[in-house]
């Protein structure tokens, strides 16, 4: 479903006279549908970067970031939307808010993007909320005042209520306690029994261990680094 092939990228720091960092160099790596993969890696390694380039925030220098047919190494912006929308989907670890727009929109938001209609979409989002502890009082705000772990389950709502088949998860349990990181958990072995192709970042390893089937350690793509 996810398919990295020889990838390369650098940064151009435009304010220090042009300078260009390479940060990675020739990384592969395959998904299979309902595999969920870690990436691992020292500090600086290149994680983060590899995510962004799959999710097409990233320019790639060269190679292939195949997800599903879409080339997003190549993509149009217009076709890195299309594929965001119904296909690949992104649970970063800060929820990006949009102040006067309510918790159960922001949940909602991905399946009325896609068609759903209205009174699905939000029992849909009222039933995650439910399950990450969201309490109902806070619903109808928007999360802009929320606490952090709570404006982290509103997030990880959001991004589970569409059935992406590709789904990129930034620390999704950073923060959480027991109770909803178990949740958590759960969500992610149900999107792997529904068929998804999972890339994740775990600093907490108890978790990776857990749900992911193999580690991708990225410190072997980057240049400069023993491998
Ligand atoms: N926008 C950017 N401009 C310039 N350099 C960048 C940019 N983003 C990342 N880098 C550099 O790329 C390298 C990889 O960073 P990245 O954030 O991907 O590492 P990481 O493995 O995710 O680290 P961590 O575990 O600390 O989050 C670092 O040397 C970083 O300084």
């Amino acid at each position: 479903m996810i398919s990295i092939e020889n990838v390369s990228k650098s940064f151009v720091l435009h304010n220090q006279g042009s300078a260009e960092i390479p940060v990675m160099q020739g990384a592969s790596l395959q998904v299979a549908l309902g595999e969920c993969v870690s990436l691992v890696g020292v500090s600086g390694a290149g994680k983060s970067t590899l995510m962004r380039m799959i999710y097409g925030n990233y320019l790639t220098a060269s190679g292939r970031i195949m997800v599903g047919d879409v080339d997003v190494a190549s993509a149009a912006p217009r076709e890195i939307i299309q594929l965001r929308r119904r296909t690949l989907g992104y649970v970063s670890q800060f929820l990006r808010v949009v102040p006067r727009v309510s918790t159960l929109d922001v949940v909602a938001e991905p399946l009325l993007a896609t068609g759903t209609e209205r009174g699905v979409a939000i029992t849909q989002a009222k039933t995650l909320l439910t399950r990450l502890n969201i309490p109902e009082r806070l619903w109808a705000l928007s999360p802009t005042t929320f606490s952090g772990g709570e404006q982290q389950r509103v997030n990880i709502a959001r991004g589970f209520a569409f059935p992406y088949p590709a789904l990129l998860l930034d620390e999704p349990t950073a923060s959480l306690d027991p109770t909803n990181r178990a949740t958590v958990l759960a969500m992610i072995a149900e999107a792997k029994a529904r068929g998804a192709a999972i890339i994740g970042i775990f600093h907490d390893h108890a978790a990776r261990d857990e749900i992911c089937d193999r580690q991708f350690d990225v410190t072997r793509f980057t240049p400069g680094l023993p491998a």
